[in-house]
């Protein structure tokens, strides 16, 4: 079904983006209200009970409530706010300034409530058909599906890297800088800024090096970059990178279109990266691209991914990126991957990377929590896609899978409303609709709500 075409030439590749997952109802039965962002968490669900009390008050919502909500100070942020207190080399213009998504409306909610049952009425009247005959089965099953889960996921953005790569309109070196700088303020900790490879592949990445030097230095806050070769590692040293990536494959056609060479002949190069790294002490992480299917070969062996994850994990890789470059891999396919790839790996050293062709990638993620994995890959938007691929689309996008996150009660200290103002920022830039399914729903219910 795959088929070579959706190469046009060797170096391009492809991503992919849509949603089809929905949370649960943004409903809540205690007196702590959820966000106007916030998915109801697992510790909220309301009893029957409480819904019918829910469903009463919405009859008595006003205007006047709706306008107290929107114009409410609190913040909505999870996020570590000393992200915002460094100085850029290189200030930009906010040009969200009096955008709906700018902060005024979606960092309010003094009375978010209200919103969330608006727009969730018809969910409300579903929800209250569902019966459990008592609350230790809700819980039971609850417990079952929740096994496993971390606590806390960290989110390794690549919006800036993954994102942009594929795109045809080369976006300014600012504009970029500026993304990355709202990426930060969103409290994301670890944030792919560019790639040091051969700008005549990519050249939307050509400008790596001037991208690198303006971003400061900020605690807590890692830049990595790719690096497919020691030519890359040292131009990306050289421009203040502190933090490198290498990429191989688990196919080896795909290999060999992405970077030019075999599977093990890009192991030996990425040999020599880790060894020049490890004298730096410049940390490395490891891709593994197609780990479900190649767009060429079709499906990949499980135990060809394990392999080549254990591969860069031995070489000295602290932590091993597992990429579904086409987005073909449901929860049927990623799970006996990842047991493969966990029988030779500790869990706690992989992160999992979905394209969204198939809008499976959430699905994907929630059974790679199921399973511990504990970092997820993702970009802002759902950036990416490839020109060649009709309908393609990118990675899962950041907002999705904060919204996810945040319904299941796991902690990322991201904000979801500045990294809409971020996804806001980029998808104007690129002239279309952000990709996110939840920045889509959230801007139109603030766009509804500023017309009452
Ligand atoms: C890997 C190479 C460089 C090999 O490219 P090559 O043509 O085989 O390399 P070469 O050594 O023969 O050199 C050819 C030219 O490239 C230059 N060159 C050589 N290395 C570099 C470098 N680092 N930076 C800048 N220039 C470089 C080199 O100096 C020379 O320049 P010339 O003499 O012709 O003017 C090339 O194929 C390339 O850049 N490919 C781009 C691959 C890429 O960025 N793909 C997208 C990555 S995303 C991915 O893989 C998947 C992932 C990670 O996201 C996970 C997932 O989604 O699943």
């Amino acid at each position: 079904m795959l088929s070579s075409n959706i190469f046009s030439k060797r170096g391009r590749w492809t991503t992919f983006f849509s949603i089809a997952f929905s949370p649960i109802s943004n409903l809540t039965s205690s007196s702590k209200m959820p966000t106007l962002q916030d998915p109801l968490s697992l510790d909220n669900i309301p009893r029957s009970s409480d819904l019918g009390r829910l469903q009463r008050n919405t009859s008595k919502v006003t205007k006047m409530d709706l306008g107290t909500c929107l114009t409410g100070t609190r913040g909505c942020s999870r996020s570590n706010t000393s992200n915002e207190e460094y100085s850029w080399r290189r200030q930009q213009k906010d040009i969200l300034h009096g955008d709906l998504l700018s902060g005024k409306i979606l960092h309010t909610n003094r009375n978010p409530m209200i919103l969330n049952i608006l727009c969730d009425s018809w969910r409300l009247q579903n929800y209250q058909n569902i019966s459990y005959s008592s609350e230790l089965e809700l819980k039971g099953k609850t417990d079952k599906i929740l096994k496993g889960m971390p606590r806390f996921v960290k989110i390794v953005e690549v919006g800036p890297r993954d994102g942009l790569q594929n795109e045809k309109l080369i976006i300014p070196t600012p504009v970029k800088v500026e993304l990355i700088q709202k990426l930060v303020s969103s409290g994301l900790s670890v944030i792919e800024a560019t790639s040091f490879v051969s700008p005549k592949w990519v050249p939307q990445l050509a400008d790596a090096r001037d991208v690198m030097q303006s971003i400061p230095l900020i605690p807590g806050v890692k830049f990595p970059v790719l690096t497919p070769n020691l030519k890359g590692f040292e131009a990306a040293i050289a421009s203040g990178a502190k933090e490198v990536a290498v990429f191989a494959s688990a196919s080896e056609s795909f290999s060999v279109s992405n970077i030019n060479c075999s599977i093990e002949e890009s192991l030996e190069r990425y040999h020599k990266v880790v060894s020049a790294a490890k004298d730096m002490a410049i940390p490395v992480r490891g891709y593994v691209s197609c780990v479900v299917g190649c767009p060429v070969e079709g499906p990949v062996p499980p135990k060809k991914v394990a392999h080549v994850a254990k591969r860069l994990y031995d070489i000295g890789c602290y932590e091993i990126s597992l990429g579904d470059t086409i987005g073909v891999g449901t929860p049927g396919t990623v799970s006996p991957m990842l047991d493969a790839v966990m029988s030779v790996i500790p869990v706690d050293k992989l992160a999992v990377h979905f394209h969204d062709t198939y809008g499976q990638s959430l699905a994907n993620i929630f059974a790679a929590l199921q399973m511990g994995i504990s970092v997820i890959d993702s970009s802002v938007a759902g950036l990416g896609g490839c020109p060649y691929a009709k309908g393609a689309s990118g990675n899962v996008a950041t907002e999705d899978v904060v919204y996810m996150l945040n319904g299941l009660g796991v902690t990322t200290n991201v904000d979801l409303g500045k990294l809409m103002a971020a996804g806001d920022f980029i998808s104007k830039h690129l002239g279309r609709q952000s990709g996110s399914k939840v920045a889509i729903a959230l801007s139109r219910v603030t766009a509804g709500a500023s017309k009452m």
